[in-house]
């Protein structure tokens, strides 16, 4: 819209290197304003502006006046549906009416090849695709990543309204985007539990308000529950009957030895298994840099080997490959589960103020792994398949432990009499 900062420049400077010819809009758009908002006071300075376009080599720019944008008689308006009604379309009524429809004009005036815009603004991403799309506008939308002052605030035009205080009261937002990832890399599945957290992180600002929290599919905006209960949903109920297999993954980050106690992706697995179909849970060992090239191959291998071999019983398969292109892995072995392998490393940190700590799952134990565990494999750069029953067996080795449960009954007033059950 204008009040040019980084952000907008790193979306012109990629649009400069990728095309012959780069043009910009500068227009402060008062369709998408709601009644109560910042429209006239909205950050201005188009000398300023024109400046920075003008040193990252851009060659047109388009800065229409507001009459020219909406005359008088103008009544048409674009209207995305259910893409452009959650979320901010929710709290900011009317807000991709006037983005889709200010965009719609935009793109027809200028009729670009490609058109740039920001993954800060996720979901005004998902409606100018939308647009684009339905009304055969021809342009390649390129989604740009978000640029953050060192702190972590994303940059926007409307961060001059922020005094330190506040400023410092923004951050949550990236907190809590920080939160999220690293409960979802820490094997949380449970998107309930991340807006909870989420909610709690945000509470500790007394200057910050809630509109909304939202963990959502980043194409279509559906609020996710858990994986493990979207298999029940689906065969309990959307589905008309069982899938011949479900395939969980593929997970960024292994479910090795004990993990799989408390992984998500297994535990989808298992919600298949225990329905008495094929399930197979997918993880590549690490975190960054994620390769899914084999693990999507080995994927598609062990969904055809075990489609084509009908009489096999329900299996359940864990899963995991070392991150390595196809060249670099070593081998394939059936393996065991290996013992849990890390003890959680909890670090403190401080913003100065306040006092965070951040538990880590990565200080090794110094328990020995047998060469048949899935650890092992992964290790040495084989991917480990790990088939498993499904059920915690007895603990045979374990001394007897009656007087533990006659000791819940003596503490509810009774004596613990053997009945049979
Ligand atoms: N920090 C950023 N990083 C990358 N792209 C950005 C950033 N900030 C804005 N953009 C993108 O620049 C384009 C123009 O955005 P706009 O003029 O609304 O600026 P803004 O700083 O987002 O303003 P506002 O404060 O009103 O949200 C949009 O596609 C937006 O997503
Ligand atoms: C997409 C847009 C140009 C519509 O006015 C605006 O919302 C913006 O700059 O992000
Ligand atoms: N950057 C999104 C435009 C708006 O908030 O109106």
């Amino acid at each position: 819209m204008g009040y040019l900062h980084e952000g907008h420049v790193s979306l012109v400077r990629r649009a400069r290197a990728e095309n012959a010819t780069a043009a910009v809009s500068i227009f402060v758009n008062p369709t998408q304003f709601g009644p109560n908002e910042d429209f006239t006071t909205y950050p201005r300075d188009m000398d300023s502006d024109l400046a920075k376009l003008e040193g990252a080599g851009v060659d047109l720019v388009l800065a229409p006046p507001v009459e020219e944008v909406y005359p008088p008689n103008f009544n048409t308006h674009v209207d995305v549906g259910r893409i452009g009604e959650r979320l901010e379309g929710e709290h900011r009524a009317g807000h991709f009416h006037g983005v889709a429809t200010v965009v719609c004009k935009l793109l027809t005036i200028v009729r670009p090849d490609r058109a740039y815009f920001g993954q800060k603004d996720a979901q005004q991403c998902l409606v100018v695709k939308r647009l684009n799309e339905d009304l055969n506008l021809g342009a390649e939308i390129v989604v740009c990543p978000t640029i953050r002052d060192p702190d972590g605030l994303a940059l926007s035009s409307r961060n001059v309204y922020l005094d330190a205080v506040e400023r410092e009261a923004a951050l949550s937002l990236f907190r809590s985007l920080q939160l999220a990832k690293e409960l979802h890399q820490a094997g949380e599945t449970d998107a309930a539990e991340i807006r909870s957290r989420i909610r709690r992180l945000i509470n500790e600002q007394p200057l910050a308000a809630i509109d909304y929290i939202s963990v959502a599919d980043a194409e279509n905006l559906n609020e996710l529950e858990t994986i493990t209960d979207c298999v029940i949903l689906a065969v309990e109920m959307l589905s008309p009957g069982k899938f011949d297999i479900v395939l969980s993954g593929i997970n960024e980050g292994s479910n090795l030895g004990m993990d799989i106690l408390v992984s998500g992706t297994v535990g989808a697995a298992i919600q298949g298994y225990y329905r008495e179909m094929h399930s197979i849970a997918m993880s590549v060992a690490s975190i960054t840099n994620l390769q899914y090239d084999a693990a999507a191959s080995a994927a598609a291998s062990l969904v055809k080997t075990i489609a084509a071999n009908k009489d096999l019983p329900p299996l359940f398969l864990n899963v995991n490959l070392p991150n390595a292109g196809a060249d670099k892995i070593k081998g394939a072995s059936m393996t065991r589960l290996g013992p849990r392998l890390y003890l959680e490393n909890v670090e403190r940190g401080t913003n100065g103020r306040r006092t965070h700590y951040w538990i880590k799952h990565n200080k090794l134990t110094n328990r020995p792994v047998g060469e048949d565990t899935d650890i092992f494999a992964v290790r040495n750069n084989r991917i480990a398949i790990t088939a498993l029953n499904g059920v915690f067996e007895p603990d045979f080795e374990s001394p007897d432990l009656q007087p533990l449960a006659d000791g819940v009954m003596s503490a509810l007033g009774h004596t613990n009499g053997v009945v049979p059950i």
